[in-house]
């Protein structure tokens, strides 16, 4: 395998309910190589976000590690890891999150605006990016003027505009019809090959999980091939 960009080793999540223990992750680990893709499958309720949330730096495992590019992201301090999130991952939700204020290149910019990178260059980038997933024609309109693939298809140039080494999605397609849905997962794989953005997603979506390289299934807490 090429260098990690991504390393999660024997995590384990638990949350209380009361004094009943609820134990979501067990001693979970995978690598994902520098381009490379990862499906994580598993039934309603048995993880996947909470290990999605967990590969972000969102949420804190109750044990084990996370590293990204090398580094790990829990004994970072919470600046640290906030600027290891903005400049190394990218999200992409099932809902797309957009700003409905803003349209879609004001919303494609913004990550690299937060960054102070300068406004024209900014908007040189998200044009770019914007065109790449075939919206050089929306790029004035406003979340609430676009389809909800468009809308998607704006959520991933977003996730991408800052060139994440990697790209963390839950359900992405989860809310799009299928043929929508099968050209977003067209997409997202070829933005994998032609920008080198490694790419893990959760999802109930066998179709979109058998696309992905390596291909794992939550079940009671632990990790299974397939
Ligand atoms: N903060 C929390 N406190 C207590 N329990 C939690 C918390 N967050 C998640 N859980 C529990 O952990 C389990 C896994 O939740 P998670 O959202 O990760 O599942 P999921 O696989 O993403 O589900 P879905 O496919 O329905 O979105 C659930 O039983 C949930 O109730």
């Amino acid at each position: 395998m090429s260098d990690p960009v991504l390393e999660a080793e024997s995590l384990t999540r638990r949350f209380w309910d009361g004094d009943r223990e609820i134990l979501v992750l067990e001693d979970v680990s995978f690598r994902v190589g520098i381009g490379e893709t990862l499906a994580v499958t598993g039934s309603s309720g048995s993880g996947k976000s909470t290990l999605l949330h967990l590969l972000g730096g969102l949420d804190r495992p109750s044990a084990g590690t996370v590293r990204v590019g090398g580094q790990d992201l829990f004994a970072l301090g919470e600046a640290e890891r906030g600027t290891l999130r903005n400049w190394e991952l990218g999200f992409v939700y099932q809902f797309h999150h957009l700003m409905p204020e803003f349209d879609a290149l004001e919303n494609v910019m913004m990550p690299l605006l937060i960054r102070r990178q300068g406004r024209a260059e900014a908007q040189e980038a998200a044009e770019e990016m914007l065109a790449r997933v075939g919206l050089a024609e929306r790029l004035r309109h406003k979340p609430s003027e676009l389809s909800g693939g468009e809308r998607q298809r704006t959520a991933i140039a977003r996730a991408l505009v800052t060139r994440p080494s990697l790209i963390l999605a839950d359900e992405p397609t989860g809310n799009l019809d299928d043929r929508t849905a099968e050209r977003i997962h067209d997409l997202l794989l070829s933005l994998n090959r032609e920008l080198g953005t490694a790419l893990v997603v959760v999802t109930h979506d066998a179709g979109l999980a058998g696309l992905m390289g390596q291909q794992f299934r939550l079940l009671e807490g632990h990790l299974e091939a397939g």
